[in-house]
C-alpha cells in the first residue's frame, strides 16, 4: 500500500505485509511458570544491588510469596555467599535444579555451578548472556511468584541482552549518594524507556549512618539528593537504606535472611501491588481481536492478588488508537492484552500509564489465565512508561 504508515495497530487492513512486534524474548520451560520479574540494576559494581536484592527478596517471602533468584551478576555472584549456600546445583534430564536457601527462595547463580567458589568467570559478554537466558530457559524455577533478578552493573551488552530476552516487569534502581546520581538514573531511566520497563522504585544505599551511641543520624556521604532526582524523573517510591554494620556481616556470614529492619517495606508494598491490576483486551466472540486501534468492545478484568476479581465486556465510544487509550485510561485500565498493535499505539498507551503485552491470540479466558500464571506466550511485551506521566504514577496496579 503506498500511503501505509507501518501503524499495524491501528490499521484495519488485513494486507499482507501487517506484521507483529519482533521480540527477542526466552520462553521458560514446562515446569516454571514465574508471574513477575523484577530486575535490580545498578550504575556501578559495589553499591549494594545484590544486598537489595536479597532484601527484596527475603521480605516477599516473609510476605509468603513463592520467590525466587536469579543471579544474572556472572562475574561477580553475590547471591549464594549472602544466603550462605555452598551446595552445588544438580542436573536432571528435564533442566537445571534450583539451589533452595533455608527459607525456601529458590536460586540459580554462576557460582552454584561452578567447581571452586574462587574460579574467575573469564568469559566474553555473548557467553555471559548466553548463561543469563539458559537460567530462565533451562532451570526448573516452579510456581514463582516473583523472581529478582541480580543485574550485572551497569548499561552495557549484558543487562541489554538480559532486557530483551528475558520478560522484565519492572526495575529497581540501586544508587549510592557519592554516585553522581542525577546521571546514573537518567542512564537507568533510559534504559528502561528503551526496554519499555516501568521503574518500580530507587533504593538510595548507604545513605545515613546512625551512631549506635548517640542515635545521632549522618550523612557520611554528604546530603542525599534522591527525592529531587526521582521527582525529576517521575519515581515515586523512594526507600532508603543506612550503613549498618549488621548487614555488611549478614551478607558476609551467609545469614541475610535472619535481617531485621523495614527500610524496604514501601517498595515491597509497590512490587506486591503489581499483582492487582486492570486488564483489558480487544473483544471478539470470547476471542481477542486483533486490530486494536478498530476495537469494539474490550473485556475488562479487575485482577486483586494475581485472581480474577470481576470482569464484564464494554463498547468502546471511540476510534483510533489515541481515542482508545483516553478511553482505556480513563476506565483505570493498567495493562492491555493485544493481538496486531503498531509502536504508535504502544507509545500512546505507554504514556497513558498503560502496560501492553502484544501479538497474542486465541481465546480470551484462556490467554487471561496464562498471563495471570506467568506462562502467555506472546511475541512482544511493552509496558508503560513512567517518564512520560504528567503526573507521575503510582505502581500498584501497574506492571505484567
Ligand atoms: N547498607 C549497607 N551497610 C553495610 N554494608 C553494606 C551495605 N550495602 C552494601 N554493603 C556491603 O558492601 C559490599 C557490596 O555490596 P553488594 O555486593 O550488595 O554490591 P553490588 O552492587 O551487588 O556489587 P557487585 O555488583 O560488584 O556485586 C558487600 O560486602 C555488602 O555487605
Amino acid at each position: 500500500m503506498s500511503d501505509c504508515s507501518n501503524e499495524c495497530g491501528s490499521c484495519g487492513s488485513d494486507c499482507e505485509n501487517r506484521t507483529a512486534p519482533q521480540s527477542f524474548l526466552e520462553e521458560t520451560n514446562e515446569f516454571s511458570s514465574v508471574k513477575k520479574v523484577i530486575g535490580v540494576v545498578s550504575g556501578k559494581g559495589g553499591v549494594g544491588k545484590s544486598l537489595v536484592t536479597s532484601l527484596l527478596a527475603v521480605t516477599m517471602n516473609r510476605r509468603k510469596y513463592s520467590t525466587a533468584i536469579l543471579d544474572a551478576d556472572i562475574t561477580g555472584p553475590s547471591i549464594p555467599k549472602a544466603f550462605g549456600l555452598t551446595e552445588k546445583a544438580a542436573g536432571t534430564e528435564a533442566g537445571l535444579l534450583t539451589v533452595d536457601t533455608k527459607t525456601g527462595i529458590r536460586t540459580m547463580s554462576v557460582n552454584s555451578l561452578l567447581e571452586e567458589d574462587t574460579d574467575p568467570v573469564v568469559w566474553r559478554g555473548p557467553i555471559i548472556a548466553g548463561t543469563v537466558k539458559q537460567f530462565w530457559t533451562d532451570v526448573i524455577w516452579g510456581d514463582v511468584d516473583f523472581m529478582f533478578i541480580d543485574m550485572p552493573p551497569g548499561t552495557g551488552d549484558v543487562p541489554l541482552t538480559v532486557f530483551q530476552s528475558l520478560p522484565v516487569d519492572g526495575i529497581i534502581i540501586v544508587t549510592s549518594p557519592q554516585e553522581l546520581v542525577s546521571m546514573i538514573v537518567g542512564k537507568a531511566v533510559k534504559m528502561a524507556q528503551l526496554m519499555n520497563v516501568p521503574i518500580l522504585g530507587i533504593v538510595e544505599n548507604m545513605s545515613y549512618f546512625v551512631c549506635p551511641d548517640c542515635g545521632k543520624k549522618y550523612s557520611i556521604f554528604g546530603e542525599s539528593h534522591i527525592e529531587e532526582v526521582a521527582s525529576q524523573f517521575n519515581i515515586k517510591n523512594v526507600c532508603r537504606l543506612p550503613i549498618h554494620p549488621e548487614l555488611a556481616s549478614k551478607m558476609d556470614k551467609g545469614t541475610i535472611e535472619s535481617f531485621d529492619g523495614a527500610w524496604l517495606d514501601e517498595l515491597a508494598d509497590c512490587i506486591e501491588g503489581t499483582l492487582n491490576i486492570k486488564l483489558a483486551v480487544p473483544y471478539e466472540n470470547g476471542q481477542i481481536f486483533q486490530h486494536f486501534g478498530h476495537s469494539e468492545q474490550f473485556e475488562i478484568f479487575e485482577i486483586k492478588q494475581g485472581k480474577v476479581l470481576n470482569k464484564e465486556i464494554i463498547p468502546s465510544d471511540c476510534e483510533g488508537h489515541g481515542a482508545l487509550a483516553g478511553f482505556l485510561a480513563g476506565k483505570g485500565v493498567t495493562t492491555l492484552i493485544c493481538g496486531g498493535i503498531g509502536d504508535g499505539a504502544i507509545k500512546g498507551l505507554a504514556a497513558a500509564g498503560i502496560q501492553v503485552v502484544a501479538g497474542v491470540s486465541g481465546k480470551i479466558e484462556e490467554q487471561v489465565q496464562f498471563y495471570l500464571n506467568g506462562s502467555l506466550q506472546s511475541t512482544d511485551k511493552a509496558t508503560c512508561d513512567h517518564h512520560e506521566h504528567s503526573e507521575g504514577h503510582s505502581c500498584t496496579g501497574n506492571g505484567h
